[in-house]
């Protein structure tokens, strides 16, 4: 299983990414195909060219079309509809062709998938961890993988071949570095990397009105709060699919705040610096590692 010039791409869900893969897809010579809930997503995406042809999913008939011609299918959608997609569609599947996801979180979703999966097809999980605070294909940008990561979370059940196949996909996209994890390794890296950041940026927008404070802002709570403009839809459904681990990453960030809070309600000013000494060093090391890796 490799890309070949005909190969022919199925996007499910034409989203922020969805659309930029569209988008990347085509402008790199592919020949891209849609299918969306909304028929305004499929219009837009033919008037920028991201796709060749796309359906809406209550045109039954072309929907069907478009399935049954596709080598790849990339499903665009929130976690939970992934699998009812594939119950209902994965008759018309072209023998071999190769499924994956976009989705933030696995260890909740790619087992029962691959299990629900006819033994001639295949499915691995992928995530590029890449994103707006927008949804909607009307933002859809390919260079927003330019400087950013690839992560792919092969089972038990995938081929080295469609694991070839994803890293191949992620260089022609413009990743910038592709990273191979387990389920479990990624659903609790992205427990902290991801989904503790949006649980602190909507804690910090709540914490009091501050929308006030809008004509005085520096950089600081700009920077913080970016992301607590979110999808609730999809946001509480990631969280709830990660729940064990994100409870245990807000517990170990509620405990670094206390010993905070404890320094300064005791005066104790060593440790308050000691704090900062720590968070200083450890984000240099991380500066350090990004550098290395651009
Ligand atoms: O930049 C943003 O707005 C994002 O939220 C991107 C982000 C992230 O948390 O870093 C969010 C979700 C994606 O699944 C991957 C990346």
């Amino acid at each position: 299983m490799k890309i070949k010039q005909d190969t022919r791409f199925l996007i499910i869900g034409l989203g922020l990414i969805g659309g930029s893969y569209a988008m990347g897809l085509s402008k790199a010579g592919y020949s891209v195909f849609a299918i969306d809930q909304e028929q305004e997503a499929i219009d837009y995406a033919l008037e920028k060219q991201m796709i060749v042809k796309g359906a809406c999913t209550d045109d039954e008939g072309t929907v069907i079309a478009l399935i049954k011609q596709a080598d790849c299918i990339l499903f665009g959608l929130y976690p939970s509809a992934i699998l009812p997609w594939i119950s209902r569609y994965q008759q018309y599947i072209k023998s071999g062709a190769l499924l994956s996801d976009v989705s933030g979180v696995k260890a909740a979703i790619v087992p029962s998938i691959q299990a629900a999966l006819r033994n001639d097809l295949e499915f691995i999980g992928a995530h590029p961890m890449a994103g707006k605070e927008v949804s909607s294909n009307r933002f859809s940008d390919p260079s927003i993988f330019k400087i950013a990561n690839f992560i792919i979370t092969p089972t038990e059940k995938n081929s080295s071949a469609a694991i070839a196949f994803m890293k191949e996909f992620a260089h022609l996209l413009g990743f910038h570095h592709t990273a191979i994890l387990s389920l479990q390794e990624h659903d609790r890296m992205i427990g902290f990397l991801s989904q503790l950041t949006h649980i602190i940026a909507v804690a910090l927008m709540n914490t009091s009105d501050n929308t006030h404070l809008a004509e005085y802002t520096g950089d600081s709570f700009r920077d913080l709060t970016r992301i607590a403009k979110i999808n609730e839809q999809l946001w509480s459904e990631l969280f709830f699919l990660n729940k064990p681990v994100l409870l245990a990453e807000i517990d170990a960030f509620s405990k670094a705040l206390a010993s905070l809070r404890k320094a300064l309600a005791e005066d104790d000013e060593e440790k308050l610096k000691e704090l900062m000494r720590l968070s200083t060093k450890r984000r240099k090391v991380f500066d350090q590692k990004q550098e290395e890796h651009n």
